[in-house]
């Protein structure tokens, strides 16, 4: 079924966020295809939940996505494909320069033949590194403190000398921690491996794992453990539709921060899982995890004034119960 709304590309669509993205894109009446390798993607839940096209294949490459561009008529982009592991990104920076900086060259310069114009980019607050001042606004210096965020940086640098040289008007989401799942159950957060506090604290409480550790209780934080900001991915999803909105009336490339602008601690989160599930969770204490900042906390402030955007679920609550909704679900079935 074709609509009047678009065709939208969706690199990464078989991941956490994108998938979310798609469910939301299909509701609001786009036309959405999937680019995604498959790395950290599910087939089945595209097959079975998001029932649109997917192309099975490498955001590096260059002549498949000059295909893509050329056999549809795509309207615009959002492009939520990249590695996201800031641990990772310490250990092996190559992955991330190559995939989140080259590849998205590769996709730039491939709409940019294509004459495609039109682009929503998942970006970080980890492009902030720490905190000078919280909650952080889209105008807070940007020192990242991890490859990952300096990767989600340069491409931040890329965009604005695109879009002041070529036809390009990008919107881009500095998220802060995505968290929660679909409220109907649908889709949820499944990697493999899984690096995300929220996914593993569930997963202690479902008994899959013995305990989760609590990486660092000596930061310069109430309770010594670092303070995140976290975002139910619907609310992400949601601020993706008003963002490629704001670009088909003819809004200008621009950036806007997705926080709550409230923090929780890790500690905090355990003990509200804990309520949440009603299970027990084992807790040791280990090391900081390197390239961790204390305390991300985002002002969703400007997204909220130019892009009307309303965070619908912003407690931390309806975040863990519906990740817990989802979690359970998965390891029943
Ligand atoms: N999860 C968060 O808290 C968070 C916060 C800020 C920003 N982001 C950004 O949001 C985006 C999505 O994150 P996510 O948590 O959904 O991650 P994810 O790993 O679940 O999704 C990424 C998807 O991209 C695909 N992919 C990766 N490299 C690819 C390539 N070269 N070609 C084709 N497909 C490729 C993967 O298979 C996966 O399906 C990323 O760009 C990430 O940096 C995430
Ligand atoms: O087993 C664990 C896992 C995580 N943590 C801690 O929990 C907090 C949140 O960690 P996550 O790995 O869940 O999330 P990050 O803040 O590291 O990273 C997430 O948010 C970032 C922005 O902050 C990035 O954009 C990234 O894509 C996304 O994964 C961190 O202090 C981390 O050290 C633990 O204590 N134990």
């Amino acid at each position: 079924m074709s609509s009047n709304h678009g065709k939208i590309l969706v690199t990464g669509g078989a991941g956490y966020i994108g998938s979310h993205a798609v469910l939301a894109l299909k509701k609001a009446g786009y036309d959405v295809i999937i680019l995604d390798n498959l790395i950290y993607g599910h087939q089945d839940l595209v097959e079975k939940i998001l029932k649109v096209e997917l192309i099975i294949g490498d955001l590096g490459d260059r002549s498949l996505l000059k295909d893509i561009f050329k056999q549809y008529s795509i309207d615009a982009v959002m492009h939520f494909a990249a590695f996201a592991y800031v641990g990772e990104s310490i250990k092996e920076p190559q992955k991330y320069y190559r995939n989140n900086v080259a590849n998205t060259l590769t996709l730039l310069e491939a709409m940019k033949a294509t004459s495609i114009n039109k682009l929503v980019f998942s970006s970080t607050c980890a492009t902030y590194g720490v905190a000078q001042f919280s909650p952080i606004t889209e105008q807070h210096p940007q020192n990242p403190i991890n490859p990952y965020g300096a990767s989600k940086l340069m491409v931040e640098q890329i965009l604005k000398d695109f879009s002041k040289a070529y036809d390009l008007n990008y919107v881009c989401f500095r998220y802060f921690n995505a968290a929660g799942a679909h409220p109907e159950g649908l889709l949820g957060e499944d990697h493999d491996p899984e690096p995300h506090l929220i996914p593993l604290v569930l997963l202690t409480a479902l008994g899959k794992r013995k305990f989760i550790s609590i990486f660092g209780r000596d930061y310069p934080t109430p309770d010594g453990t670092c303070i995140r900001d976290y975002i139910h991915v619907l609310d992400i999803a949601q601020a993706h539709l008003l963002g490629l909105n704001y670009l088909q009336q003819g809004g200008k490339s621009d950036i806007f921060n997705l926080g709550n602008g409230n923090g929780f601690s890790i500690q905090e989160v355990i003990d509200t899982a804990i309520e949440v599930t009603q299970k027990n969770i084992n807790v040791k204490i280990g090391d900081r995890r390197p390239g961790d900042p204390p305390i991300l906390v985002g002002s969703g402030e400007k997204a909220a004034k130019i892009l009307g955007w309303k965070p619908q679920y912003s407690s931390l609550e309806n975040i863990l119960s519906h990740a817990w909704q989802w979690h359970q679900k998965r390891h029943i079935e």
